[in-house]
Order: structure tokens, then C-alpha cells, then sequence
């Protein structure tokens, strides 16, 4: 049916004109109210410069130029719903309408439109048509849910009409879904599944943990759930007191549209080292460039290199490394306060018993450093109070000095004078002498309780004896791997936990930060050690972590079973553990073929992931000589660009496969072709080569494999990860080569085989 074919065209029509009109007179209202707050804010700014005062204005401001900015977003499209909802005792039903941003009349102060994290949006989130209810703030609402209207707006155009019953909000789900990818992650609030909405309003309080199929939305609903616990909160959490990790500079470039198209700014979003380098400031170390998961993947790798590795990087992601990194420092700690005291001319400054006191007793709360420094304090009293009792006896000495002159010389005479001055000025000169050893005092002796370097600390922990609940053989792993590096000055991502931590006791960290909320995305390749280290930094258990162990290709470092890493870390409130298996990414075709080779080679409670019903072509394999491989790919990346596809991937197991590869698909395309390295921080979209490992997280219209022989993927548990990462990026297309004989993850009765 065409858009003016539907008989609520017109009665649409007029409302969305009256929309567009309030929103312009609600927009003019905000920008004057807008620059009458930033004249105050400067004005604050101006006289006082800091204060109470000038927090306000600087909230105040914040809140008005976010409604202007969100008017904004409204005008090109105010909302995506209707609902129509007649509360229990009501006779006839109200008309809501739902959007991205709420709506307020100032003059009624009626809301014209429903923010879609408000209460009553969970009609059209959870509520079927028929009896529903929801949870307002004073309790359950029950009624009757007779109209779901769906509505495309584009810069104020209303587009597409769609009254729904669960039939037709799939299809409007699957017409959604099985458009072309461009460069960017969107905001999903108008499809936004029961599910997914469940996990979006979770409490903020404790952890909740999602194990989601790939391409189930998991990155996209950490971004609305931040959205939602920002408007929920709001005037109690700031965007910046939340924190989203995730696994690259480029992934952070791809999801970066989806908050500020939910009218959220400013939220931090690093990955973890770059977290790490705000912690540790100048001690943050040079990270190692090679990836262990590179050697990891390379068949020519020697076993016993590959086995130290994973060795090395599983310890130091476990709590007992952690513990053992907490009683080394604890051994430091002890090490340092000199046991006999401070002492000044054979005097006691501050007893041994007392510097134990004060450094293990009352400034324990402090790093060593800061301890180090509050203890110049005492010191500095009391010689100070010894000051005058230490001149006093320099004056006696004097005194004596000169006494015993007079008595043996009684007669006045040129010489006695220049002695006499002799004593005198050695006694000033002892005075002074003394009163400048007092100033200096406090800072020399302290100087003995100086914390060792970061660095220094976390290698000479390394180079000790086995600690005690560590693996011998693992401990031996791990000086083989990490030290040599330390020592030569780099240091490996998995590292940093211990670095940070090592940095918090000595110095405390480089820069200290409120974050009241942390998402993890990719929540799999996190280890315990650092889940323990964010919740320690973070000083709560308030945290959504989202991930998917068939995706684990860090498996040798991450998490492998959520409930146990994950409840060793968070104990109370114990975290929600949730799931998501519907896959809204890949066609069914595709998502067959992935769960087949994830299938072969199965993860400890695997689930496997249930493709929304959106078909496409089935995926296609074929055999070409390695000479022929550039030629291939190009023609098929031609086709694909001719039939109108925009992102396509080669999706190149490593790094050492990519180069090559990159070299001869430019050659035969004849133009050039992108190349996403580990150092890209700007994802562009386009052809392009990359690696399984950076393309996670990321999605592509079609997705070429370029090598899937045994040669490539042999078929151990990484090679499967790796592959069913591979195989999920595609929303439509899926090609697999082969230029040997076939991995022994796949068949080639998985496929439809040609060439
Ligand atoms: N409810 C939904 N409505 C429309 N699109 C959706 C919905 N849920 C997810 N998607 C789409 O599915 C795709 C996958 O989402 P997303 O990348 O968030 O999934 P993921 O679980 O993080 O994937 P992966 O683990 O494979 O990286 C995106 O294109 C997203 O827009």
C-alpha cells in the first residue's frame, strides 16, 4: 500500500506538520534560553572562575544546549511510533507518540512526544497488541494496547506508514535489516527486540553480564543501555562518569555514530591500553608491536614458543597472579621504613617502632609515595623542636670555648681578639650549618622510604622465587616471555594490570576518575585480572559486559566460562547473567554455515545462534590456484560493487596473510584498496583487507575468506573461533577460496561448490 493509500495518511499528516511546528517553537524558545545560560556561564567564568557557582552554570548550560541539540535530532524525525493505549477505567484510548528524544509542550507542559527510554515506551518494546501494562514510577499500568503505528520520517517527511501485529513488525524488522551497510554502527530504537529491551532497562546497580550470538546486538544495545541509564539517572550520572572499552581504536571509530544519535556526548570510550595510559601516566610502557595472538597463529611457530605464551598470558589474567603482584607489594612496603628509626646527632627524630606506626598503620590508606611525603611532617617537627636545644649546644660549646681563652690568656691582645672571633664565627657557622641540615633533613631521611620505579618493581617481582599458589611451570612460562621484553624497555598488553596495579600502591595513579558505569564490549578477551582491576578503579560492581565465547580468539588470555571468572570478581551483588541468541547480522544461509564449523569444534555450554528469518544467496566456495587467488577476488569484489554493495571485506586470517594478499588484489582490481591495520583509528567503509583478528566487532555487506584451506586453519579451537568470526561479519554475501585442500572445519558439502 502506498504512503497517501493509507487511510490514516492525512490524520498522520496534520499531526506530524503540528510536530514540526512546536518542535520549531520549542527549538527558538531553547536557543534563546541557550545563550542566556552561556552568557551566564561566562559571565560566572569572568568574575569568581571556579567554585560551586560556576558548576551549576556549567550544568545548567550543558542541560539546555543537550535539549536544543536534541530538538535538533527531532525535527528531521520527532518519532517512529504511535501507540495507542487505553488505561484500565479509561473509556477511550490516548494516542502516544514515541521518539529518540522526548518532546515537551512548554506552554501546557504536556509531553508531545515520549522519550523511547521512558516508562510507558515499554508498551511498544514488550507489549503484543491486547491486555499489556507497564511499570511507571507510582506502579504497574494496566490496559488495552489496540494500535502499534509504525512511521518512517526523513528530514521532516513522513515516508512510510506501517500498522503492525507481530507479522508485520517482522517484516518491517527484516526490511530494516536487509539494507546495505554503510561505514558506521546505527541506533536501533525503533526495532529494538524484547530481549534486547530487557537488557537495555537492567538495573544500573551490579553487574550484567550478556553472552549474545554474534551479530545478536550485543555492542548495539551496550550503547543504548548508556543512553538509557543516562536519561533514567539524569541529574545523578554524567556521560562522562561512564566508560565503554572495547577492543580498537577503528571499532571505537565504527560504533562512535550511536551515542550522539541518541543525543549522548562525551561518554569516554578507550580501549583498555588506552585506559591504561591515562592510569599510569609517564610509567605507561612501550607497548610490544607484535600481537602473541599473531604467533600464536602462525603454523610456523615453534609448539614450545606458542605454549609459553599462552601460558604467560593466561597467568598474569588470573586473580592468584593478582594476588601474588598484592603480596609482593606488601613485601616492598615492609622493606622500605628503616627499622631502627630516624636519628639526628645520635638523637632519635621518630623511633623504628614509630615509623612502623605511622607508614603501616595511619597513612596505610596512601600510596607508599604520598606516605613517603606525610611522613617529611613529623620529621620536620620534631627537629625542628630539637632545633633550638642543638643550637643551645653549640652556643654552650662556644661559651666554654671562649671561658677557657680568657683563662689561659687573661691579658687582652690582638691575638686573643682574633681567636675570640675565631669561636664566634665557627659557632655561627655551626648554627648555620645546623639550621640548614634541619631544613634539609626531613627530605634526606625520607629519601630512604623512596618506592622503587614501576617498572623496576613489576621485574624484579618477576625475577623472584615461584609465589606461592602460581603454577611453577607457568611462572617459568612467563620469565622465559616477559622479562627479556620488560628488560629490553616493551612491555605486552597483558602487562598492564599489574603495572597499574604496582602503580596505585607506589604512586598512585596518574590520573584518578569517577566512573560510576563501565561497558565492556568483546568482554570474552578480558581476563579476571582486569575485570577485578576495572571494578577496584571504578570503586562499584555497576558494569555491562557483553561478549560471546564463540568469538573467544583470545581465549588463551580472556574469560572461558562467564559465571565462574566472572562471580570470583563480583560477589555482591552477584552479576545477572543474560542472553542473547538471536543473530540480526548475517542472512540464514550464512549464519547455517558459521554455526557449522563453530559446531565442530564446540565451546563448554555453547548455544548455538538463531538467525532472524532473512534469506539471501548461500554462501559459495571455490577452489583457485594461489596465483589465481588476486584475479578472483577482484572479479568478485567488481560484481559485488556492480550489484550495488558498498562495504566488502577480504577478511585475511592474519597480518602476515593480509600484506600479500593487499599487494596482488590491488594489482588485479587496478585501483587502490584499503588496508586497516592495528593502527588505524578511522574506519572508513569501502573495499578493503583486514584481518579476523581487527575485523571482530566490525560488519561488512559481503565478506571474502581468502584462503580457507587446511593450510590456513588446520582446525584447532583458534582456528575455529577464527573462522566463525570470519563468517559472521557478512549481512548478505559470503565467499570462501581455497587454494589447497579444504580446512578440516569445513566440508565442501557445506557449500553449493562451483569451480
Ligand atoms: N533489534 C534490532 N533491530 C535492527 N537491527 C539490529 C537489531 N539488533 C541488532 N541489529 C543489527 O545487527 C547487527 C549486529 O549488531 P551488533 O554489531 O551490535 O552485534 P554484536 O552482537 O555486537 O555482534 P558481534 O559479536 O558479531 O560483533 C547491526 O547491524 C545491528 O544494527
Amino acid at each position: 500500500m502506498s504512503l497517501q493509500d493509507h487511510p490514516a495518511y492525512p490524520q498522520e499528516q496534520a499531526h506530524l506538520q503540528k510536530t514540526l511546528s512546536l518542535i520549531a517553537r520549542e527549538t527558538g524558545l531553547a536557543r534563546e534560553e541557550e545563550r542566556e545560560r552561556r552568557e551566564a556561564l561566562e559571565d560566572t567564568r569572568r568574575r569568581s572562575g571556579e567554585g560551586a557557582a560556576l558548576m551549576l552554570h556549567e550544568l545548567q548550560y550543558r542541560m539546555t544546549s543537550q535539549a536544543l541539540h536534541n530538538l535538533q535530532l527531532a525535527a528531521k524525525a520527532p518519532y517512529f511510533t504511535r501507540v495507542d493505549f487505553t488505561q484500565s477505567g479509561e473509556t477511550a484510548p490516548t494516542a502516544y507518540y514515541i521518539g529518540k528524544a522526548g518532546v515537551l509542550d512548554s506552554r501546557t507542559q504536556t509531553p508531545w512526544v515520549i522519550d523511547w527510554r521512558a516508562p510507558l515506551a515499554n508498551l511498544y518494546y514488550a507489549g503484543q497488541l491486547g491486555q499489556v501494562s507497564y511499570r511507571a514510577p507510582d506502579g504497574e499500568i494496566e490496559g488495552e494496547l489496540s494500535l502499534k503505528r509504525l512511521m518512517t520520517i526523513q528530514d521532516g517527511q513522513l515516508q512510510t506508514i506501517f500498522d503492525t501485529d507481530v507479522v508485520a513488525q517482522d517484516a518491517y524488522l527484516q526490511n530494516v535489516l536487509g539494507q546495505s551497510k554503510d561505514d558506521r554502527l546505527k541506533d536501533i530504537v525503533s526495532t529494538i527486540q524484547r530481549e534486547q529491551n530487557d537488557i537495555i532497562r537492567a538495573p544500573l546497580r551490579g553487574p550484567v553480564v550478556v553472552q549474545g550470538a554474534a551479530g545478536s546486538g550485543k555492542t548495539t544495545i551496550a550503547l543504548h543501555r548508556i543512553a538509557y541509564l543516562l536519561y533514567v539517572h539524569r541529574g545523578e550520572l554524567a556521560p562522562s562518569q561512564m566508560l565503554i572499552l572495547a577492543p580498537s581504536p577503528l571499532f571505537l571509530d565504527y560504533i562512535s555514530a550511536v551515542l550522539p544519535e541518541l543525543g549522548v556526548d562525551q561518554v569516554r570510550q578507550w580501549t583498555f591500553p588506552q585506559l591504561c595510559a591515562r592510569l599510569l601516566g609517564k610509567d605507561m610502557p612501550r607497548l610490544q608491536t607484535e600481537d602473541p595472538l599473531f604467533t600464536l597463529l602462525d603454523p610456523a611457530a615453534p609448539q614450545a614458543q606458542k605454549q609459553d605464551l599462552a601460558l604467560a598470558a593466561r597467568l598474569r589474567g588470573t586473580l592468584a597472579f593478582r594476588d601474588a603482584v598484592a603480596r609482593y607489594l606488601e613485601q616492598v612496603e615492609r622493606s622500605l621504613p628503616p627499622k631502627e628509626g630516624f636519628t639526628l646527632e645520635g638523637q632519635t627524630v621518630l623511633s623504628g617502632e614509630e615509623v612502623l606506626r605511622l607508614y603501616l598503620q595511619d597513612l596505610k590508606p596512601f600510596p607508599l609515595k604520598r606516605r613517603m611525603e606525610e611522613l617529611k611532617k613529623p620529621l620536620r617537627r620534631r627537629v625542628s623542636e630539637m632545633l633550638g636545644a642543638l643550637i643551645a649546644a653549640r652556643e654552650e660549646r662556644a661559651a666554654a670555648m671562649a671561658l677557657l681563652l680568657r683563662r689561659t690568656s687573661p691579658e687582652d691582645s690582638p691575638q686573643r681578639r682574633a681567636a675570640m672571633q675565631r669561636i664566634y664565627a665557627q659557632r655561627d657557622q655551626a648554627v648555620h650549618a645546623l639550621r640548614e641540615q634541619i631544613r634539609v633533613y626531613p627530605a634526606a631521611a625520607a629519601a630512604a622510604l623512596t618506592p622503587p620505579r614501576v617498572m623496576d618493581a613489576y621485574i624484579a617481582f618477576l625475577s623472584g622465587p615461584v609465589p606461592q599458589g602460581i603454577d611453577p611451570q607457568a611462572w617459568a612460562a612467563l620469565s622465559r616471555v616477559a622479562l627479556p621484553a620488560l628488560q629490553a624497555g616493551r612491555a605486552a598488553e597483558e602487562d598492564l594490570p599489574a603495572l597499574v596495579l604496582i602503580r596505585r600502591y607506589l604512586y598512585g595513579l596518574h590520573e584518578e576518575m569517577a566512573i560510576r558505569h563501565t561497558v565492556v564490549d568483546e568482554a570474552q578477551d578480558f581476563s579476571p585480572f582486569q575485570f577485578d582491576l576495572l571494578r577496584t578503579l571504578a570503586g562499584n560492581s555497576s558494569f555491562t559486559l557483553v561478549g560471546d565465547l564463540a568469538q573467544g580468539i583470545r581465549a588463551y588470555r580472556g574469560t572461558t566460562a562467564w559465571r565462574e571468572d566472572l562471580s570470583a570478581v563480583f560477589s555482591d551483588p552477584a552479576p545477572a547473567f543474560l542472553g542473547l541468541t538471536t543473530s540480526y547480522r548475517s542472512t540464514v544461509e550464512i549464519m547455517r554455515l558459521a554455526g557449522t564449523v563453530c559446531a565442530r569444534r564446540p565451546y563448554p555450554g555453547m548455544v548455538a545462534a538463531q538467525p532472524v528469518l532473512r534469506h539471501g544467496e548461500a554462501p559459495a566456495l571455490f577452489f583457485v590456484k594461489p596465483r589465481a587467488l588476486g584475479g578472483a577476488l577482484a572479479a568478485r569484489i567488481q560484481r559485488l560493487l556492480d550489484e550495488g554493495y558498498r562495504t566488502i571485506a577480504v577478511i585475511a586470517r592474519d597480518e602476515n596473510e593480509c600484506r600479500p594478499l593487499h599487494r596482488a588484489l590491488q594489482k588485479a582490481l587496478g585501483q587502490p584498496v584499503q588496508r586497516l591495520t592495528p593502527k588505524d583509528t578511522h574506519y572508513a567503509g569501502g573495499v578493503m583487507v583486514v584481518s579476523a583478528p581487527l575485523a571482530k566487532g566490525l560488519e561488512f555487506d559481503a565478506v571474502l575468506i581468502p584462503d580457507v584451506s587446511a593450510g590456513r586453519y588446520p582446525g584447532s579451537d583458534l582456528d575455529a573461533r577464527l573462522l566463525y568470526v570470519t563468517m559472521t561479519r557478512p549481512l548478505h554475501r559470503l565467499y570462501c577460496y581455497c587454494t589447497g585442500e579444504l580446512s578440516p572445519l569445513l566440508k565442501a558439502e557445506d557449500f553449493e561448490v562451483e569451480g
